[in-house]
């Protein structure tokens, strides 16, 4: 039996919100497919208070950034793209390209090919979200993009100098100073003073994920990636201590983060609640992290293993931290999740700031289809054929101008009998062909 101790109250009111999300960033995507660059400026000034010239930051002031950062931070920021970059090169080097003769005379292949130009948000209305840099610019990087360039909004009313230093140190090719649908449809759609890309990637809020939703098509997209979720799956393995302190690191994402314990254990169900309770009086990002947890957090307790990995399955959420005595039985059954935390002795923020995964995952039950931002979605995998002799030239040819006669595909089948009659096979004729349709 599965119980609710704890619902999300906020659960009914989204898809208000989503409504009213989609309408907004409709009306800024179309004013600056009409205005332009005037429109970008308008749109900083009344979002995020800001404007310049030109959104794109002068080597000077990037220099200015890593300086001010100081030599502690830039070696952990180091540190953290180092992780990345291993990872994301171990995961590259098992994308192979392949040529294979499937059939005597006929080869095949596939080919690995990086997307040409691409544009890396990095957020950071809330929290400057430097580690959103590594996620999407070294990992560009790894998969050979060419053209890289980034935008994140200002932080306090300035470039967010330790966002601008992990985007210079990962390799980011022109860094900009702007935020949520702006940055996004700028990069996606150019402007007179911004050259565009062929997909934009990396998280953000609502209107940024909303913003790549509603340019997919015009651009290529990562994945929808928008306010963080985590689901704590545990057992009497652990303590409440712990539960709580996983939900509310990431519930204080933003108000719209929910945060779920799932468990089989009654106790500890109620010992993480209150833990929660006590926590959100000295986490000193609690008013965040306390509406999240009162409108979107929730707590599940369950009979069964099997029950827990049905919940979870159908939750789909975007972190998943397994605190139970045996966490591999959760890996080798799962199939919903953007990223997996194995046993106590890791978390969350590992993955969200350094330990090499990527944290840009999936949102919004999205993990029911795709998985998170890694090195194989900046590459495109295209396919080629050759056929090496005349024989099997005219023994597919055959093949092909039956099928294509099935279909009533007069010229299709033209485009195969040519060659059979060059190379020796036997040419179906028309009304043969057709009479078995
Ligand atoms: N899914 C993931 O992989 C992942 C990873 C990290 C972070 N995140 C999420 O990224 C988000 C970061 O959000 P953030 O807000 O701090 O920064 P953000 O950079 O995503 O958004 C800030 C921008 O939002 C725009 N904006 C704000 N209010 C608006 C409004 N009413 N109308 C139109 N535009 C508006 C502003 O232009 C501002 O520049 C969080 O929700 C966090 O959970 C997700
Ligand atoms: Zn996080």
């Amino acid at each position: 039996m599965i119980r609710y101790l704890k619902t999300a109250a906020a659960a009914a009111t989204t898809a208000e919100a989503d409504r009213q999300v989609r309408s907004t960033v409709e009306t800024i995507i179309e004013s600056i497919i009409k205005r332009g660059d005037d429109a970008v400026h308008e749109l900083s000034q009344r979002f995020d208070n800001y404007d310049r010239t030109d959104f794109r930051l002068s080597e000077s002031e990037i220099a200015d950034c890593v300086a001010a950062v100081g030599e502690e931070a830039l070696d952990d920021i180091r540190f953290a793209q180092t992780q990345v970059r291993n990872f994301a090169q171990h995961q590259r080097a098992a994308l192979t390209d392949i040529e294979v003769e499937t059939l005597p005379g006929i080869v095949l292949g596939h080919k690995n090919i990086p997307v040409n130009a691409v544009g890396c948000y990095v957020p950071g209305g809330k929290y400057p979200l430097l580690a959103s840099a590594h996620m999407s610019v070294v990992t560009a990087r790894v998969a050979g993009v060419k053209r890289i360039i980034t935008a994140a909004p200002p932080f306090e009313g300035r470039p967010a100098q330790a966002i601008v230093a992990a985007q210079h140190l990962a390799g980011a090719d022109e860094i900009y100073c702007l935020g949520g649908v702006q940055a996004v449809a700028a990069m996606a759609l150019g402007t007179a003073s911004i050259g565009k890309v062929d997909m934009i990637v990396g998280p953000g809020n609502a209107y940024v994920a909303e913003a790549k939703r509603q340019l997919f098509g015009t651009i290529g997209i990562d994945l929808p990636a928008g306010p963080t979720e985590t689901l704590v799956i545990a057992d009497d393995s652990v303590d409440a201590e712990l539960c709580a302190t996983d939900l509310l690191g990431q519930a204080e994402h933003g108000p719209t983060s929910p945060a779920i314990l799932l468990t089989n254990s009654e106790p500890l169900a109620r010992a993480t609640i209150a833990a929660v309770e006590h926590l959100l009086t000295i986490l000193p990002t609690a008013a965040i992290a306390a509406r999240s947890w009162a409108d979107f957090g929730q707590v599940i307790v369950c009979d069964t293993l099997e029950e827990m990995l049905a919940t979870a399955d159908a939750i789909a959420s975007e972190h998943v931290q397994v605190m139970t005595a045996d966490p591999d039985w959760f890996l080798e059954r799962m199939t919903n999740y953007g990223a997996l935390f194995l046993g106590p002795r890791t978390n969350v923020a590992f993955g969200d700031k350094v330990i090499g995964t990527n944290h840009t995952l999936p949102t919004k039950g999205a993990a029911r289809f795709t998985g998170g931002l890694w090195v194989g979605k900046f590459l495109k995998t295209v396919t080629y054929q050759r056929v090496l002799t005349n024989e099997a030239s005219a023994m597919i040819g055959e093949y092909c101008s039956r099928l294509c006669l099935l279909e009533g595909f007069a010229g299709h089948a033209e485009q195969a009998n040519i060659r059979v009659r060059r190379y020796g096979g036997r040419n179906v004729p028309y009304a043969e062909a057709a009479s078995r349709r």
